[in-house]
C-alpha cells in the first residue's frame, strides 16, 4: 500500500505513517474503499520560485504543499523551512495532520508543506522575500476556507504575518480583512490568538498529566529529557516546571547538555536567546555526546524536534517509562515495537502535540467571527479538549486491546469513515 515510494524516503517518515495507518486499518477492519481513499493524497503542489538575494543574485527555491484529505473540512497544517523538506516528508506530515485534526474533533482535514532550505543561511529580509514569493506562488492553493497553513519547524509568527499580508494584498482592498484567517499562528496584533504560542507545549504536558492520572502517577519530581528547544520544547519545559518535574537533559541542533540535578528552563531559554537559539555551551550543565541522549536515565522522554529519532537502533537503550511525542513522527515503527515490548507507553504525536492545531482552530474562529479571545479561555478550552481526546484514546485502546497510537488512529479514522458513509459515498 506504499503508493508513492520507488525507494525509501530520506527521513523514513512516509513509511512510518503508512505502516501506522495500515496497522490500525487492519485491526479496525477498515472498509476497503475508505482505505483506498485515505492511502492517497488529494493534491500535491510543488512550486519553484525565484527570489532576489541581498547581494543581487537570484536563487530559485522549491516549495511544497500536500493536501491529504478534506472530508472533515479545510486542509490544515504547518509549513516547515528545513533542508530535509521534500515531497515524501510533506506527504507524511500532511497525513499525520488528517489524523490529528480528526482525533481532536476539529472541522478540518490535513495538509502540510514547506520550503527546502536552511534558514540560517539567509538574512531576515531574504526570508521575508522568500516567504512572500512562496505565498504568491501557492496562490489559490491556500485560502481561509480551503487550506490554512501555520508555523512548524523554523517558521514562526513573523513568517505567518508575512504570509497573511501577501495573501491579503492579492484581494480587493475593501475586503482584505476578511482573509486574515488564511494562516494561523500570527502575532497577536495581526489577528493572532493569545496562547497559540504555548498551545503545543501546553498540550504535551496536559496529555502527560492525563497519562499520569490514568496510571495513578504524578509528574511532580519526575525527571525528563527533551529533544528540541524550539517552540514545542521550550513551552513543554515551561509547563513541566509548573508541574514540579525536573529537566535533566536537552538536545538541539547545536548539541546535548546534561545536569542530573536539573536544568532550569527559564534560565536556559534566556541563555539560548543570546546564543542564536542554541543550547550548546550552557554553563550550568555539561556537554555530552549527542548519541548518549536517548540512553540517559530519566522517567520521561520528550522528543520535540524532527522525525525518525527513536528507531530500531536506539529504542533498546531508552530508560524512560513514557515517551511524549511533541514532534511529528519521532518514533519509527521498529523503534515503537521495541518500546512496547519493554512496556514503555508512547503518547502518540497525533494526540500529544495536538494542542497546537487546536489553538490554531481557536485563532481561526476568532478571526472568522471578529472576536478577541482571552488567554484563560483559550487555555481552559484547550485543556478540556485534550483531556477529552485522551479519554477517547484510552477507551479505544481497551476496546481493541491495542497501544495508544493504534487506538488514536482508530478513533481518528472512524470519524472520517463515518463522514463518508453519512454523505452516502459508501453504504
Ligand atoms: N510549532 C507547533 O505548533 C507544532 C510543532 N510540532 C512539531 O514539533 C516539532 C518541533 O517543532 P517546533 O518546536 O515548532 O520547531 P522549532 O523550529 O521552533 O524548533 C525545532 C527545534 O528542534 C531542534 N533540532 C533541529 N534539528 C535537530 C537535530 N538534528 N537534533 C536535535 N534537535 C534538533 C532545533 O534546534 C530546535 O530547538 C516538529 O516535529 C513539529 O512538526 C507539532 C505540532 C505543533
Ligand atoms: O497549527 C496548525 O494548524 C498545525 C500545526 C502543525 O503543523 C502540527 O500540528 O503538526
Amino acid at each position: 500500500m506504499l503508493k508513492y515510494m520507488a525507494e525509501k524516503s530520506k527521513t523514513g517518515m512516509y513509511e512510518s505513517v503508512m505502516k501506522q495507518f495500515e496497522k490500525a486499518a487492519d485491526i479496525m477492519n477498515l472498509d476497503s474503499n475508505i482505505r483506498k481513499i485515505l492511502s492517497n493524497t488529494n493534491n500535491e503542489i510543488v512550486v519553484h520560485f525565484p527570489v532576489k538575494m541581498d547581494n543581487g543574485s537570484v536563487e530559485v527555491f522549491t516549495g511544497y504543499r500536500v493536501q491529504h484529505n478534506n472530508a472533515l473540512g479545510p486542509y490544515k497544517g504547518g509549513l516547515r523551512y528545513h533542508p530535509t523538506v521534500d515531497i515524501d516528508d510533506a506527504r507524511a506530515l500532511a497525513i499525520w495532520m488528517t489524523w490529528k485534526t480528526s482525533l481532536a474533533g476539529l472541522p478540518y482535514g490535513g495538509g502540510k508543506g514547506g520550503i527546502q532550505l536552511d534558514p540560517v543561511k539567509y538574512s531576515a529580509s531574504e526570508l521575508e522575500r522568500i516567504t512572500r514569493r512562496f505565498t504568491f506562488a501557492l496562490g489559490g492553493n491556500i485560502g481561509p476556507e480551503y487550506d490554512i497553513p501555520a508555523p512548524d519547524v523554523n517558521t514562526n509568527a513573523q513568517i505567518m504575518a508575512w504570509m497573511a499580508d501577501t495573501y491579503m494584498s492579492t484581494k480587493d482592498s475593501d475586503s482584505r480583512s476578511k482573509y486574515a484567517h488564511v494562516v494561523t499562528g500570527k502575532p497577536i496584533n495581526s489577528g493572532g490568538l493569545e496562547g497559540r504560542d504555548r498551545a503545543t507545549g501546553f498540550g504535551v504536558v496536559t496529555t502527560l498529566q492525563s497519562w499520569a492520572d490514568w496510571k495513578n502517577e504524578t509528574l511532580e519530581g519526575k525527571s525528563y529529557i527533551v529533544q528540541g528547544f524550539g517552540n514545542v520544547g521550550q513551552w513543554t519545559a515551561h509547563f513541566m516546571k509548573e508541574k514540579g518535574a525536573k529537566m535533566v537533559a536537552v538536545q538541539d541542533h547545536t548539541g546535548t547538555i546534561y545536569n542530573e540535578n536539573g536544568i532550569d528552563p527559564i534560565e536556559l531559554l534566556e541563555y539560548a536567546k543570546g546564543n542564536k537559539g542554541g543550547v550548546a555551551g550552557y554553563p550550568k550543565a555539561e556537554a555530552i555526546d549527542n548519541d548518549k541522549f536517548f540512553a540517559l536515565q530519566c522517567d520521561i522522554c520528550i522528543p520535540a524536534a524532527l522525525g525518525s529519532q527513536i528507531t530500531g537502533a536506539n529504542a533498546n537503550d531508552i530508560k524512560a517509562k513514557v515517551i511524549a511525542e511533541g514532534a511529528n513522527g519521532p518514533t519509527t515503527p521498529e523503534g515503537e515495537e521495541i518500546l512496547l515490548k519493554k512496556g514503555v507507553s508512547i503518547i502518540p504525536d497525533i494526540l500529544c502535540n495536538s494542542g497546537g492545531v487546536i489553538g490554531s482552530y481557536y485563532e481561526w474562529l476568532q478571526n472568522r467571527n471578529g472576536e478577541i479571545w482571552q488567554m484563560d479561555d483559550v487555555i481552559g478550552k484547550l485543556e478540556r479538549k485534550l483531556i477529552n481526546s485522551f479519554g477517547k484514546v484510552v477507551v479505544a485502546a481497551a476496546e481493541y486491546k491495542v497501544d495508544l497510537r493504534t487506538a488514536a488512529y482508530i478513533v481518528a479514522i472512524r470519524r472520517i469513515e463515518l463522514t463518508y458513509r453519512e454523505r452516502g459515498v459508501f453504504p
